[in-house]
């Protein structure tokens, strides 16, 4: 008897989901599995919800939403033997699109019925895990703008996008250590991914794998408004790396060191947080989680 289950962010993507247990049941014959749904009441809800399944002898937990929903699940399920599920409901679906896991519910329900399971690598930021991705500079502006706007639609990352603009002259001065070399700049943008995808279809690593024990990173460095607008182009076209701004690295680690203030704004996994320190380590855990996936 396998016990699944299923942890529902009501809000993620266009809002309102909901997963009927009656409808499960039927699915998921009451001979071999037991199903228990738990919705989320609020942020962060997520990770009490799993931490209860865990000591309930769940063998897959399955979240389902987007990449917010998935990180705080799997954030609990690192380096551990039960197995995350995604039932991508979220606006952008970032890895789920790079696990190939089909938005279309019955489909993805089937995935989850057959157990093809994956171990897939995770990032270490200081102590905080990321699944998909993480950066500083624009992407976290970017970020707190669209968090700030209470929508979660393609539209809302496009004006979030215009009003973090205004605030590209304000670059923080950083020192960075990568495959052994330490650069001093003041970068538009450091991207650091595990995944070859963003949401959307858009993607600043497309050559990423979440398999290859390494991250693939992305500095971009300072560039005015005509040179973003061109980064934005490109990387739609997924060719934004022919800039000469434009650096990519694959590396096991990288660490970013701020001299004058404790304090880094990132993204991580499109959230916002504040990180209090001199400085931020980031590395990469080997097949670290147990996923379904096709
Ligand atoms: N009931 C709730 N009310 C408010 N926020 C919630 C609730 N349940 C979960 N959340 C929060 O909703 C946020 C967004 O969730 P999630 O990332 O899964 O969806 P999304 O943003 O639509 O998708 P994606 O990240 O793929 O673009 C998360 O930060 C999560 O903590």
């Amino acid at each position: 008897m396998k016990q699944i289950h299923f942890i529902l962010n009501p809000i993620a993507g266009k809002g309102n989901n909901n997963l009927d247990l009656v409808f499960l049941n039927k699915y998921f014959n009451k001979k071999d599995f037991t199903i228990v749904v738990k919705p989320t009441h609020y942020k962060k809800h997520a990770i009490k919800l799993t931490q209860e399944s865990i000591k309930e002898n769940a063998d897959v937990i399955v979240a389902c939403g987007g990449d917010g929903t998935i990180h705080e699940v799997a954030s609990c399920l690192v380096n551990s033997p039960i197995v995350l599920g995604i039932i991508p409901i979220g606006s952008g679906n970032g890895l789920a699109s790079n696990l190939d896991i089909p938005k279309n519910l019955n489909k993805a329900l089937t995935l989850i019925k057959n157990q093809a399971v994956k171990q897939i690598d995770v990032g270490l930021l200081n102590n905080h895990y990321f699944f998909s991705n993480t950066g500083i500079g624009f992407d976290a502006q970017v970020i707190k703008q669209y968090e700030a706007s209470n929508e979660r639609t393609l539209s809302s990352y496009i004006k979030a996008t215009l009003k973090s603009l205004k605030k590209v002259n304000k670059l923080i001065e950083v020192e960075t250590a990568i495959n052994g070399k330490t650069i001093q700049h003041k970068p538009f943008l450091i991207f650091i991914s595990n995944s070859n995808q963003m949401g959307y279809h858009v993607s600043l690593t497309p050559k990423a794998s979440l398999q290859d024990g390494k991250l693939d990173i992305l500095i971009v460095k300072k560039i005015g408004a005509f040179k973003i607008f061109l980064f934005t182009l490109l990387m739609f076209l997924k060719c934004h790396h022919i800039l000469k701004e434009v650096t990519t690295f694959q590396s096991k680690n990288i660490k970013i060191t701020q001299k004058n203030r404790p304090l880094f704004q990132i993204q991580i996994d499109g959230e916002f947080l504040m990180i209090k320190n001199h400085s931020i380590e980031i590395s990469i855990l080997e097949k670290a989680l147990n996923v379904i996936a096709r």
